[in-house]
């Protein structure tokens, strides 16, 4: 079970008729209970990356292996839920086959029991993050892809979805990529990060995290994140006097 990514570039054509490149080439491989991390410049290309890795844009150049009949759960930066329906029927439509048991241990985990027959509307952004969570994960998914699930949520409720998730991850041998801006978020639930250039988007260092997540405390995620600062103040002063 793998995922491998072998991109070779991806144009934009304006409606004027310009072209930009929005992503280099870009090789990477992902394994069954890893999470890869892809972290890089507001507007470099990470949503194109994640559109062409799911298959939901055949127009670029190069060759993405997903595991033949990989189920997918996505979770973008907007919820995406169905505004007529309640909670409990956003996610059993997604996954028709999830059982009683499977739903309630993950509204459980979600801290979404309460809320099963509301409708979107009347759900914060907080809570709509933690539906298409749900969903996702219901599906049971081979690949598990979140654009910025984090984003724009205070820090006390980011820290517990990241909990969640990195639950959720453990409870599975899915192969996770995840799309940040943050560093804390990355070498908090990250096996493999993915530093990215501005667009076109190539990856400027690819650095694997060695201690295990479950085993990862306050202090080791202090030193791997100074580590990683040293490393970009490092490469930065290179290319200064290169
Ligand atoms: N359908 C499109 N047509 C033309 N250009 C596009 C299209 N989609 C994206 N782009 C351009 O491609 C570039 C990369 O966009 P993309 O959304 O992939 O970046 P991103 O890294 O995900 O950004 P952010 O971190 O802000 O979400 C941007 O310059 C964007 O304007």
């Amino acid at each position: 079970m793998r995922l491998e990514v072998d991109i070779l570039g991806k144009t934009f054509t304006s409606a004027a008729g310009g072209t930009h490149e929005v992503l280099a080439p870009v090789q990477f491989s992902l394994g069954a209970g890893e999470v890869g991390v892809l972290v890089g410049p507001s507007g470099c290309g990470k949503s194109t990356m994640l559109r062409i890795i799911l298959g939901l844009d055949h127009d670029f150049r190069g060759d993405v292996k997903r595991p033949p009949d990989a189920r997918i759960g996505m979770v973008f930066q907007e919820p995406r839920l169905l505004p007529w329906r309640s909670v409990e029927q956003n996610v059993r439509l997604a996954a028709p086959e999830v059982d009683d048991v499977k739903l309630s241990e993950l509204f459980k985990i979600l801290e979404l029991e309460a809320h099963r027959s509301h409708y979107p509307g009347e759900l914060s952004l907080g809570l709509a993050r933690r539906v298409a969570l749900a969903r996702a994960f219901a599906v049971e998914p081979d690949l598990l892809v979140l654009d910025e699930p984090l984003a724009s949520l205070d820090d006390a409720l980011a820290g517990r979805l990241r909990e969640e998730i990195a639950t959720l991850v453990a409870s599975r041998p899915v192969m996770t990529l995840l799309v940040t801006h943050s560093l804390d978020d990355a070498v908090r639930l990250g096996d493999r990060l993915f530093f990215l250039s501005p667009r076109p988007a190539r990856i400027l260092a690819e650095v694997p995290i060695g201690i295990p997540r479950g085993a990862r405390g306050e202090a080791e995620i202090a030193a791997i994140k100074a580590g990683l600062v040293r490393r970009t103040q490092g490469e930065r002063a290179g290319r200064d006097v290169s």
